[in-house]
C-alpha cells in the first residue's frame, strides 16, 4: 500500500480500541487548559521521546511501536462523547469555548520523525522527535509513551530470548494467560514476534497481526479421559488409500512392541493417557504433538518430596548415562531420584508418556500420517529431552524409520532466559521452546523508563537540569547518526544540531561525551546511517510503517551490526553514545545559563 492508499484507508488500520485520546493522565488536559488560557495556542513546541538505561541489565535496546503510534496520530480526536465526559469531570469554571478547540483538535500540525521501528537503540538517542503546537503535543505524551514503552521491552525481552536460544530453536510465545490483562497479553504477542519469535498461542493476535499461531495441547486434555472406553470412534481413513484404519488396535499392539524395543512393561502406562493421544491423534493426524508428562509422579503429588527438595534435586542432576539393555538397543538410566513410589519423574515420563505417544505415533506412520512430536512441561528438561530423543533414535533404529529420530521436542514450564543458558550448558535436544510468564511479564524488569521531554519552544532550545546529571537533558532540535567502523559493525551514535552538516564518509568527525569532558574520540566512519525519517507531516503518513515481518528482520539484522561483547549476557560492554563538538558546547552553555549562581554566607 502506497502512502496516499494509506492516508486514505488509515481510519480502518487495526489498532487496539483502547487507544485514544481519552488514554492518557488527566494532567495532560489540565495542562492543555492552562496552556490555553495562557494564551499559548500558537506556540511550537518540540518534544523528544527517549530512556536513559537500556532494561534487562543489557546494552541494547529494540525499538518498537511506531506503527501504533503512527496510527494514533492518524486517528486522533476527541470524540462527542470524550468532551462530554471531560465537561463533567473537569472543574466547572472551565471556559466552554475551551471544548469546542479540543472538538476541532487533530494532529494535522504536528510533525513526527522517529527512527525505524525494530532497529536497535541506546540510552538518550531520541526514539520520537515530535514537533507542533505546543498543547497538540503535550497531548500526545503519556499515549505516545504507553505505545512505545512496553512495546520496546517486549521486543527488547524477545529478542534477548532469541539470542540465547540461538537461530535453529523455535520460539512460541504462550504468556496470555499470565500477561498483564488482556491488552498486555495483546501487545506481548505482537512485540514478542517482532522481536524474533516464531509464533503465538494467542489466536486473536494471530488474526489481527498475521502472526503465525500455534500450539500443542493441555494437561486437562489428558486427564478428562479415564480409559480406552473412553474413545468413541478409532477409525481413521489411511491417508493414501484412503482405507479405514483401527487406531486403536494399532496403537495397543504398537504399544507392546515399543515397550519391548525399550525395555519397559507396557503396564506402567496409563490407559487413559493412550485414550486422550489417541483422541487427539484421530482428531488432528497431520499435526500430532503430544504432552507427555501429565501422569509423572509430581504431577500426580502422590507423597513426593517437598518442592524446595525436588527443585534442588531435579537441578542437582550431574548428567545421564545410557547402557546397553539385553536386547541391544539402549536402556536409558534415570538419575537417583526416587520418590516414594520408587520411580522418578524420568522414569514415569519415559514409562507413560513417552510410551503412549510412540505407540500412537507408529499407529498413525501405519495409517499414511507422521506425527509431529511431543512437549515437556516439567521435570528436568534437558534431561528428559535427551532421553526422549535418545527413544526416538532408538524405534527409528530398529524399525528403519530414519524421520522417527527427527520428531520436535517442545519444552515448556517457567522458561526463562537463565534457564535456557543453562540447558544450553547441560546439553538438551529440545526443538521449541514455550514460553510464557517470564517472557510476557518482562519478570526481570517491568518497565523500561522513556520519557517525553521539551528541548524547544518556539525556537528557543530549553534544558531540564537535575542534581543527577544523568537525568540533564539534552537541549535543541537535534539529528542523531549512527557512525560504522572498518569493520562494519556500528561504533559510536552521534547526536548533532540540526544545523549542523551531516558527518561524513571518511571525514574524521570529534565524538564527545554529552556530560564528561576529557571523554572524547575522533571517529571516521566507513558509513554514516541518518536514524530519522519523517513518518507525519502535514496531517498525511509520509514514511510507510513497514510490515510486521519486515520490523522482524530488522530487529535481526540491526542486531548484527553490533559487537558480540555488546550483546553478551553477562556484563556487557556499552555502546557509546556522543554528541558533536557544537552540541557540547551548546548543552554546557545553556546548563550554566540556567544554573543559578549561589551565593555563600
Ligand atoms: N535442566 C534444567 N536446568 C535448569 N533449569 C531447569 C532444567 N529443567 C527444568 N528447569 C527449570 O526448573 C524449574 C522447575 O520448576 P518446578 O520445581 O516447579 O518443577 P516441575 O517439574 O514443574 O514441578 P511440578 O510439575 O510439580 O510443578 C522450571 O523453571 C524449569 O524451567
Ligand atoms: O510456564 P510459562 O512460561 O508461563 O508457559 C506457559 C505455561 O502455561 C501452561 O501451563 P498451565 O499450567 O497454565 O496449563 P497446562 O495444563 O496446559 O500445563 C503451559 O503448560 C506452560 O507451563
Ligand atoms: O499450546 C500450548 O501448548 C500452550 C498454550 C498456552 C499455554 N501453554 C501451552
Ligand atoms: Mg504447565
Amino acid at each position: 500500500m502506497s502512502c496516499e492508499e494509506l492516508n486514505k484507508n488509515i481510519k480502518m488500520a487495526r489498532q487496539n480500541g483502547i487507544v485514544q485520546p481519552l488514554l492518557t493522565d488527566l494532567y495532560q488536559i489540565t495542562m492543555a487548559y492552562a496552556y490555553w488560557k495562557a494564551g499559548k495556542v500558537n506556540d511550537v513546541a518540540v518534544f523528544d521521546l527517549f530512556f536513559r538505561t537500556n532494561p534487562f541489565q543489557g546494552e541494547f535496546t529494540i525499538f518498537a511501536g511506531l506503527e501504533e503510534c503512527l496510527k494514533f496520530l492518524v486517528n486522533f480526536h476527541y470524540s462527542e462523547s470524550d468532551i462530554e465526559y471531560l465537561m463533567q469531570t473537569l472543574p466547572e469554571n472551565i471556559e466552554p469555548e475551551f471544548y469546542g478547540y479540543l472538538k476541532d483538535l487533530t494532529c494535522k500540525d504536528i510533525k513526527l520523525s522517529a527512527i525505524e521501528e525494530g532497529s536497535v537503540v541506546f540510552p538518550r538517542v531520541p526514539l520520537l522527535r515530535v514537533e507542533g503546537p505546543l498543547i497538540v503535543a503535550q497531548l500526545l505524551e503519556t499515549t505516545l509513551l504507553t505505545l512505545v514503552n512496553f512495546a520496546s521491552l517486549m521486543a527488547t525481552n524477545a529478542a534477548r530470548y532469541r539470542m540465547v536460544a540461538g537461530k535453529n530453536v523455535s520460539l512460541l510465545e504462550f504468556g496470555l494467560r499470565r500477561a498483564q490483562g488482556p491488552d498486555g497479553g495483546l501487545s506481548a504477542s505482537k512485540y514478542a514476534y517482532i522481536g524474533g519469535f516464531d509464533g503465538t498461542s494467542n489466536v486473536l493476535a494471530g488474526k489481527m497481526f498475521n502472526i503465525p499461531v500455534k500450539g500443542t495441547h493441555a494437561h486437562s486434555f489428558v486427564t478428562s479421559f479415564s480409559n480406552l472406553n473412553d474413545i468413541q470412534s478409532v477409525t481413521i481413513r489411511h491417508m493414501d488409500t484412503q482405507d479405514p484404519c483401527n487406531l486403536l488396535e494399532l496403537a495397543t499392539e504398537w504399544r507392546k512392541r515399543v515397550s519391548a524395543i525399550i525395555d519397559i512393561s507396557p503396564d506402567e502406562a496409563s490407559d487413559g493417557e493412550l485414550a486422550a493421544l489417541l483422541s487427539y491423534a484421530l482428531a488432528f493426524p497431520t499435526g500430532f504433538l503430544a504432552l507427555v508428562d501429565t501422569y509423572d509422579v509430581k504431577r500426580y503429588n502422590f507423597q513426593g518430596l517437598p518442592s524446595r527438595h525436588r527443585q534442588h534435586n531435579m537441578n542437582g542432576h550431574s548428567g545421564y548415562n545410557s547402557n546397553c539393555g539385553t536386547n541391544g538397543t539402549t536402556v536409558l538410566n534415570s538419575p537417583s531420584i526416587h520418590n516414594t513410589y520408587g520411580y522418578s519423574t524420568v522414569e514415569r515420563t519415559l514409562r507413560s508418556g513417552l510410551l503412549n505417544f510412540c505407540a500412537v505415533a507408529l499407529a498413525l506412520n501405519d495409517c499414511g500420517y507422521r506425527a509431529v512430536g511431543i512437549r515437556i512441561d516439567s521435570g528436568d528438561l534437558a534431561y528428559l529431552s535427551v532421553l526422549a530423543r535418545e527413544t526416538f533414535e532408538n524405534i527409528a533404529e530398529v524399525l528403519k524409520l530414519p524421520w522417527f529420530a527427527k520428531l520436535t521436542i517442545v519444552a515448556s514450564n517457567d522458561i526463562n532466559e537463565e534457564t535456557i543458558l543453562s540447558l544450553n550448558e547441560q546439553g538438551h535436544k529440545i526443538d521449541c521452546f514455550g514460553i510464557g510468564t517470564h517472557l510476557v511479564t518482562c519478570q526481570r524488569q517491568p518497565a523500561l523508563g522513556c520519557v517525553y521531554k521539551l528541548v524547544e519552544i518556539n525556537g528557543h532550545p530549553r534544558i531540564k537540569l537535575s542534581q543527577d546529571v544523568g537525568k540533564v537533558t539534552i537541549p535543541g532540535h537535534k539529528q542523531a547518526y549512527r557512525l560504522f567502523g572498518a569493520d562494519g559493525h556500528a561504533l559510536i551514535d552521534l547526536l548533532q544540531r540540526s544545523s549542523e552538516p551531516a558527518p561524513e564518509v571518511g571525514q574524521k568527525v570529534l565524538c564527545r561525551h554529552p556530560f564528561q569532558e576529557s571523554k572524547r574520540a575522533y571517529v571516521s566512519p566507513s558509513k554514516v546511517e541518518h536514524l530519522y525519517k519523517v513518518y507525519w507531516r502535514d496531517g498525511k503518513v509520509t514514511t510507510m510503517p513497514k510490515p510486521l515481518s519486515e520490523v522482524r528482520e530488522r530487529v535481526q539484522s540491526t542486531l548484527k551490526t553490533l559487537r558480540q561483547d555488546i550483546k553478551r549476557n553477562l556484563n556487557p560492554t556499552p555502546y557509546k553514545v556522543a554528541v558533536s563538538d557544537d552540541l557540547y558546547n551548546f548543552i554546557h552553555d545553556l546548563w550554566l545559563q540556567n544554573a543559578p549562581i549561589g551565593e555563600l554566607s
